[in-house]
């Protein structure tokens, strides 16, 4: 098969080293330090002291690669309209792009899905539909990641914990193509699952990301602490339930209430949320895609998201203040 990683960061070179290691040639897309390690040295994954090294074909160019059978884009949020103005001579009629990137998508209400609202654009998450047109709905296989991997350094990840993928049609139908796609990323020793409806995992990912990450953006805070403190738990349980009737609007049903799920959140114990790790490494931060994008979904359903605009109103000031958005 010919696979292109386009995002070689965490994300993208933890799923990329268990492709290559059941057997597939890896075409990466990648630039600068990332480049140039992964020419030089290939790609790594590191788990505790045993590190595997996986061979690449890493360009600057996708021209250079030409069309994909798979391509997996896992950049940041903000990095996602330069890759769509690139990533054009990767895609085929046939190729499938694997989407592995947390928060609502550009896709998220094709495929018939999203009720009154199906088919319409998300401004926050594709301002002028240029993400739509570079990589069209009919190419995309929805996926949301529950693995924790970070950077030791360009080329080389490290994983930290979970091992799951779970990947769908945005129409939710189990095609022949799908199924081929979970088959070949559980041979790469990845917990891959088919979900009926990837729409609603992505938002139930959500569900937790949304509050935390920016909380802790504006705040410094980690999990615990932010968990741990009465009044910010209750805020963020307010956000959450504006969350969850907007979600039952377009067909989400939430059934946990926000303590069930601050159960989970408090088991990650004293963790630096990405956005957080974002901010201390002065990265852009993924607002749009896990908060914007829900402000405007209240809008389109008309679900009056007070908190979320309040919540979305502070995270957005202070990010501008440190240039991070
Ligand atoms: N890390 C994690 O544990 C998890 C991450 N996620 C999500 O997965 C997605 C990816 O995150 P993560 O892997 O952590 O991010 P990283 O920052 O580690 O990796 C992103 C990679 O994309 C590269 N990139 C960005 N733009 C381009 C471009 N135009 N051309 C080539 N390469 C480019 C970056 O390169 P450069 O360094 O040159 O900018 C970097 O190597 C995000 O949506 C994140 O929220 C979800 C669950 C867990
Ligand atoms: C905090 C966590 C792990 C889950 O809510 C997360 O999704 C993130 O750090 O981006």
């Amino acid at each position: 098969m010919k696979i292109c990683i386009y995002g070689a960061g965490a994300i993208g070179g933890w799923i990329g080293v268990g492709l290559a290691q059941a057997g597939e040639r890896l075409n990466v897309v990648a630039r600068g330090a990332t480049l140039e390690a992964l020419q030089q040295d290939g790609l790594s994954l590191m788990r505790g002291d045993v590190r595997t090294r996986v061979p690449v074909n890493a360009v600057a160019d996708p021209e250079a690669l030409g069309t994909q059978d798979l391509v997996v884009i896992a950049v940041k949020a903000p990095a996602l309209a330069g890759v769509a103005e690139r990533i054009g001579p990767l895609i085929g009629p046939d190729t499938l792009v694997l989407v592995a990137m947390n928060g609502v998508p550009w896709w998220f209400l094709e495929g018939g899905f999203g009720g009154a609202i199906t088919g319409h654009r998300l401004a926050a998450v594709d301002p002028d539909g240029a993400i739509a047109r570079a990589i069209p709905s009919r190419n995309v296989i929805g996926c949301v990641v529950h693995a924790s991997c970070s950077l030791d350094a360009p080329g080389v990840v490290r994983h930290h914990f979970g091992n799951g993928l779970i990947v769908g049609e945005p129409s939710g139908e189990a095609t022949p193509r799908v199924q081929k796609l979970v088959a070949l990323l559980q041979g790469a020793g990845l917990d891959a699952t088919l979900s009926p409806q990837i729409q609603k995992d992505v938002w139930f990912k959500l569900w937790g990301n949304m509050t935390v990450n920016p909380i802790s953006a504006l705040t410094g805070a980690t999990t615990d602490l932010i968990m741990g403190d009465d009044y910010v738990r209750g805020f963020i349980s307010a956000v959450m339930l504006e969350a969850k009737e907007i979600g039952h609007r377009i067909g989400i049903e939430i059934t946990q209430s926000p303590e069930d799920r601050h159960a989970v959140t408090m088991k990650l114990g004293a963790f630096k949320t990405s956005m957080l790790q974002d901010v201390e490494a002065g990265r852009s931060v993924e607002l749009d895609a896990l908060v914007t994008v829900v402000r405007e979904l209240g809008e389109l359903t008309a679900v009056a998201t007070p908190f979320t605009d309040a919540l979305l109103g502070l995270a957005r000031l202070k990010m501008r203040r440190l240039g991070l958005y």
